[in-house]
Order: C-alpha cells, then sequence, then structure tokens
C-alpha cells in the first residue's frame, strides 16, 4: 500500500450531561441536520465523516454517548482507543456546566490525556444563560483545553469543533513520525495495536453497522508510518 493511499482516522468521542446537544452536534456535523426533538441516547451512538486537512485525509469516527448516568457503565467502554474528546455543556443549563470537569476525568481515566475541547453549546440561547463569559473561560484555562461557543440550531462553530481537534492529533502524529524518523526506526519489526476500530469497518470493508466495538490486531502495513500509532491518531 502506498503512503498516499493511507488514512489518519480518528476516533472522538462527545461527553457531557444529557440534553447538552451532544446527538444534535453530531448529526449536524455528518449529516447537516437539525431537529428540535429531544431524544435521549441509549447508551452510545456512532457517525463518521471524512475530512481534508493540511492535504490530508481525515476520518473522525464520532462516537455519541449518553448523557444520563445510568448510561455510564456502558458509555466508559467506549471511551477506550478515543484520541480526541469534545466536552460539551449547554448555555442554559447550569449542572452541565459544573458537570464538565467530572466528565473530563471519566475520560481520562480511560485514555489519559486528549486533545479535548470545551464546547458551550446553544449561544443562541444567550438571552436564558446561566453561565457567565468569564466563568466558561476560567474552566476552559483550568482544564487546561480551548473554548468554543456553539449553535448546532443555527449551525455556528460546529465544523470548528472538529477541524481544531483534528488538527491537534494530526500535529501530535506529525510529532510522532518525526521522533520515530530520528530513532531509527530501530528493528523494522512493527509493533502488535490492538485498536478500537469504527463499527463500521468490518472485513477491511465500510458498513453503517451496529455499534459494536471491533478489537483486531494492527494491520501489517509494508509502510513505517504504521508503527508511530500507539495511543495517537492511528493510520488504517
Ligand atoms: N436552541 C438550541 N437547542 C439545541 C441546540 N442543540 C441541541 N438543541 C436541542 O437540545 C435538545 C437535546 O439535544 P440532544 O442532541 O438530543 O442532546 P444530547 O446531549 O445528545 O442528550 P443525551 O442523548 O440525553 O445525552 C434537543 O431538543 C435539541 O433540539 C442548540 O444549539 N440550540
Amino acid at each position: 500500500m502506498r503512503e498516499e493511499e493511507l488514512e489518519v482516522a480518528i476516533k472522538v468521542v462527545i461527553v457531557g450531561n444529557g440534553a447538552v446537544g451532544k446527538s444534535s452536534m453530531i448529526q449536524r456535523y455528518c449529516k447537516g441536520t437539525f431537529t428540535k426533538d429531544y431524544k435521549k441516547t441509549i447508551g452510545v451512538d456512532f457517525l463518521e465523516r471524512q475530512i481534508e486537512l493540511d492535504g490530508e485525509e481525515v476520518r473522525l469516527m464520532l462516537w455519541d454517548t449518553a448523557g444520563q448516568e445510568e448510561f455510564d457503565a456502558i458509555t466508559k467502554a467506549y471511551y477506550r482507543g478515543a484520541q480526541a474528546c469534545v466536552l460539551a455543556f449547554s448555555t442554559t443549563d447550569r449542572d452541565s456546566f459544573e458537570a464538565a470537569h467530572s466528565w473530563k476525568m471519566k475520560v481520562e481515566d480511560e485514555c489519559g490525556e486528549i486533545p479535548t475541547v470545551l464546547v458551550q453549546n446553544k449561544i443562541d440561547l444567550l438571552d436564558q444563560s446561566v453561565v457567565d463569559p468569564e466563568e466558561a473561560d476560567l474552566l476552559a484555562r483550568a482544564l487546561g483545553c480551548r473554548l468554543l461557543r456553539t449553535s448546532v440550531k443555527e449551525d455556528i462553530n460546529v465544523n470548528a469543533v472538529f477541524r481544531h481537534l483534528a488538527a491537534c492529533c494530526l500535529a501530535e502524529l506529525r510529532l510522532q513520525e518525526e521522533e520515530y524518523a530520528l530513532s531509527g526506526a530501530s528493528n523494522g519489526i512493527p509493533p502488535l495495536t490492538i485498536s478500537a476500530f469504527s463499527p463500521s469497518m468490518q472485513n477491511g470493508k465500510s458498513h453503517h453497522g451496529n455499534g459494536t466495538i471491533i478489537l483486531r490486531p494492527g494491520k501489517q502495513k509494508s509502510h513505517k508510518k504504521k508503527n508511530v500509532l500507539r495511543n495517537a491518531c492511528r493510520i488504517l
């Protein structure tokens, strides 16, 4: 397989309290649609979108997790292998803002520190806001991540959220590639990587599937790029 045929795939988890707009955000980003109906997510859901960034094809695999606590045990298992995170709260829901820190901890427990963006959604409802702008800025600083204010309804800043995360992951990947190159690519034996792959990838083909995580060994491709993959963006 040639280098130009390789693709960077990034697993992104979207977390935050119920009804902050996580499913809506993924639907908006992947399908360009918005509905004002609320249907709580049961467990997890999955959508994906391919984008081009810095001349690189990037596939974003977006895992929408339920915000309701009753699903905690299920959703945590799906955090594993995530390389980036959207931490969402709602402009009109104080509890969701106060819960952001604990959501970050839950993700960190499973994934370690990964590129994360704090998202204040529903800014079309600023007149009903229960969070001061300065408080949100402070929280972002305390959590060490960028704050983006979005309205999924009005399609404001949604693209920016995912482009920012993809850019962070690509930068990390390039750094690893450089380190790998500098290390002299020592023994020539690729490490075996066990990866949480997209549920839509089965038998090497893309299926829009049933939400099952497929665990399988990293592919043994005859290209050195595969060796840089650990807990960073994967090249499939
Ligand atoms: N006004 C406004 N409403 C929004 C926005 N984004 C989402 N909503 C509404 O908020 C409600 C909840 O949205 P969901 O996307 O289902 O929320 P969720 O975070 O996925 O909820 P769970 O599945 O329970 O975790 C729905 O009625 C959406 O239409 C927004 O930017 N502005």
